[in-house]
């Protein structure tokens, strides 16, 4: 079944076409991701699935029911949730604070009440949150304020608090940006695991090809707003326009 469905999306930016009439399906428990050259308009498609920004034309469905005119909030409460790039931890809280206002946020929709009095009578937050972190394997930092956390358990805190929505469908815009290659690899082995474990769909955008043919189902190619091939990993390999647009030439 569809997921998430793009018809005809297009953004523009005064005269320039950051998406140009993107049709982009997502199956349930499909991993898809996103490649393209810089400036393709890969990071627009995801804000504007997020509702961050509005398209100039087009329609966004998700489970069949379009989301194009929702607030962001109401986007993230019917399960489509995104990880990185923005700042989303509460560097002064626990890690196990920030999950448990991750898991609140997706039922209550915003924070506009004292989560911390009101806490103790939430029933499934806690445990959402304690699963959430026992997942990417941050249950023994639970009680370590955000900010002490190293670089890399960091960006795990990030992958927590997108997952502590249970979502339905996981946005992940250059989830390695800036890591070291240890952080790398193991930050794409925590997203193989979670994976595994809760079945999830997943919209990656990623520069790194190694990553990129290692975990999606499927590859969409955009260059300059256009989506010029989607495919199997093998079958993005051997695509020469792919090859000439994105890559110069360069063989994967
Ligand atoms: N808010 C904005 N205002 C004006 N132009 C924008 C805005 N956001 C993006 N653009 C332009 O739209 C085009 C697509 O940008 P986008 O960031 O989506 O590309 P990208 O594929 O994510 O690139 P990168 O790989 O470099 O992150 C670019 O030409 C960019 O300069």
């Amino acid at each position: 079944m569809a997921l998430l469905e793009t018809d005809g999306l297009v953004k523009e930016f005064g005269g320039l076409v950051a998406t140009d009439d993107v049709n982009l399906t997502v199956n349930e428990d499909e991993r898809v991701s996103i490649i393209g050259p810089n400036g393709a308009g890969k990071s627009t498609l995801i804000n504007l699935i997020t509702r961050r920004l509005d398209p100039t034309e087009g329609d966004i469905r998700f489970k069949g029911e379009s989301i194009v005119k929702m607030e962001p909030h109401e986007v993230v409460q019917r399960g489509v949730s995104k990880s990185f790039q923005t700042a989303s931890i509460f560097p002064d809280l626990t890690v196990r604070e920030n999950a448990e206002i991750a898991a609140l946020a997706a039922e209550r929709g915003s924070f506009g009440f004292d989560f911390l009095t009101h806490r103790r009578k939430l029933h499934g937050v806690h445990e959402v949150a304690a699963d959430t972190l026992d997942a990417v394997g941050l249950l023994d930092r639970a009680e370590t304020p955000a900010e002490d956390l190293p670089y890399g358990d960091k960006r795990r805190l990030e992958i927590g608090i997108a997952l502590a929505s249970e979502p339905d469908l996981l946005l992940m815009d250059e989830p390695t940006a800036g890591m070291s290659p240890e952080e790398t690899r193991s930050t794409v082995d925590l997203i193989e695991e979670v994976k595994e474990r809760m079945g999830l769909t997943f919209v990656l955008v990623e520069h790194d090809m190694e990553i990129v043919f290692s975990i999606s189902d499927r590859i969409v190619v955009l260059n300059r707003g256009r989506v010029i091939a989607e495919g199997t990993p093998d079958e993005i390999r051997g695509d020469e326009q792919v090859q000439e647009a994105y890559l110069g030439g360069v063989e994967l």
